[in-house]
């Protein structure tokens, strides 16, 4: 059985990527190896029975060339800092990643098997040894949409996304929830008061929102009751980082010969952990609906068509609905006004499954059998 390395195990991904080995038995297939960045020494975790002694040191460089397969879902500064040393070291193992940092290197495959399972292929066949998984809303795209960029129709995609906390990090979600819940403390008695003005409340809120009083160290600004249309760094092209990894990692995922231009705003919502985005499609010809819809649900086995219909709408298509669970759906497909070949369509997935520990998780499977 080969070696495993799991780094970050203990985070928010790393967290759901244990839950699903669990799920899926893959803990019988390998021998894993725990390590941590600030607990070494102590017990490791339990995982399907098997107990591994203590926790390593995850920058033992010594320690970590003895493995197999790396996986982390630790983040990027521990990427940047281990992985350039232990390749130097002569360490010839896979490396398997939920980080960005890598992922645009010529020699790292972003992983979507559902999607790129041929690029993966060919990546292994010649001698690829980096792995990473891809940015939570390309992938959830991709998921979703996989039918229509297989066939080659999509001559352009623009994106609007709705991002959840989870996104940002475990202290993300733990700012919105906080940020909620003192919101509704400080009406809580006037709300229940039927006879009070709800324009009386919402000034209240809205001046208690702009008070300063709200937790603000991580998300910079107040997000519950708002939004924030920015999602990580500025740069010069006026994008932000999270908007130019559209093209990027689309255009890298799919291994296109010619770019597919993709772009469009990216949006911090209060949402937990689905990321929601709704698009407008180019398609490369007029196609008739039922035949997009039918090309999107046999793409894989975790699409689901979302009929355009209110109810099922409500009911199927939000984040609501859709958080933990490998589900991702698709909806609100039709035709726009300005003509047959655009197409609107809204998509959910939870960012935490689809969007970061599953295909990390298929990737490593692959390589253990
Ligand atoms: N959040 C997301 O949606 C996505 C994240 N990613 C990538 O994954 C990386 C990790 O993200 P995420 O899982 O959110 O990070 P977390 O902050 O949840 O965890 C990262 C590390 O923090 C350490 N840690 C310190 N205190 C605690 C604690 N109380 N509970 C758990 N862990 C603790 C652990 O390392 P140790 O045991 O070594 O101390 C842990 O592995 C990101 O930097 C990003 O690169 C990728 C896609 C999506
Ligand atoms: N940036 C995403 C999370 C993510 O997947 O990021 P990255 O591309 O660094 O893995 C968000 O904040 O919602």
């Amino acid at each position: 059985m080969k070696n495993v390395g799991f780094i970050g195990w203990r985070g928010m991904v790393g967290s759901v990527l244990m839950s699903r080995m669990n799920e899926e038995n893959d803990f019988s297939v390998i021998n894993p190896v725990f390590f941590s960045t600030s607990q070494h020494g102590q017990p490791a975790p339990v995982f399907a029975g098997h107990s591994q002694g203590t926790l390593q040191d995850a920058y033992d460089i010594d320690a970590l060339a003895s493995l197999d397969i790396i996986v982390t879902c630790q983040g990027g500064d521990y990427t940047s800092d281990v992985y350039p040393r232990l390749r130097q070291a002569g360490w010839q193992g896979y490396w398997i990643d939920a980080a960005s940092t890598l992922r645009m290197a010529d020699d790292a495959i972003i992983i979507l098997d559902p999607v790129n399972q041929k690029v993966i292929t060919d990546g292994i066949n010649r001698g690829v040894k980096t792995f990473v998984g891809g940015n939570c809303t390309v992938s959830l795209m991709l998921m979703s949409l996989g039918g229509l960029f297989s066939q080659n129709l999509v001559e352009w995609a623009s994106v609007a996304t709705y991002q959840a906390a989870s996104g940002g990090g475990a202290r993300h979600m733990r700012e919105l929830l906080t940020q909620m819940g003192m919101l509704h403390d400080h009406v809580a008695t006037s709300l229940q008061d039927p006879a009070s003005a709800i324009l009386d409340i919402e000034r209240s809120v809205t001046d208690f929102t702009r008070s300063g009083t709200l937790p603000t160290d991580n998300f910079g600004v107040p997000l519950a009751g708002s939004l924030i249309p920015w999602i990580d760094k500025q740069l010069p092209s006026g994008q932000s980082k999270e908007e130019w990894k559209g093209q990027a990692e689309t255009n890298k995922i799919l291994a296109t010969q010619q770019i597919i231009p993709v772009d469009g705003l990216c949006v911090r919502v209060g949402a937990l952990r689905c990321h929601s985005q709704a698009f407008t499609l180019k398609l490369k010809q007029d196609i008739p609906l039922a035949d997009i819809e039918q090309m999107l649900g046999a793409h894989n086995p975790w699409v689901k068509v979302i009929p355009n219909d209110r109810e099922l709408t409500m009911r199927e298509l939000t984040p609501a609905a859709v958080t933990g669970t490998l589900t991702t759906p698709v909806g609100r497909l039709r035709k726009l006004n300005m003509g047959p070949e655009y197409l609107s369509a809204f998509t959910v997935g939870d960012q935490l499954l689809w969007g970061a520990a599953e295909p990390l998780r298929r990737m490593l499977r692959q390589l253990v059998g």
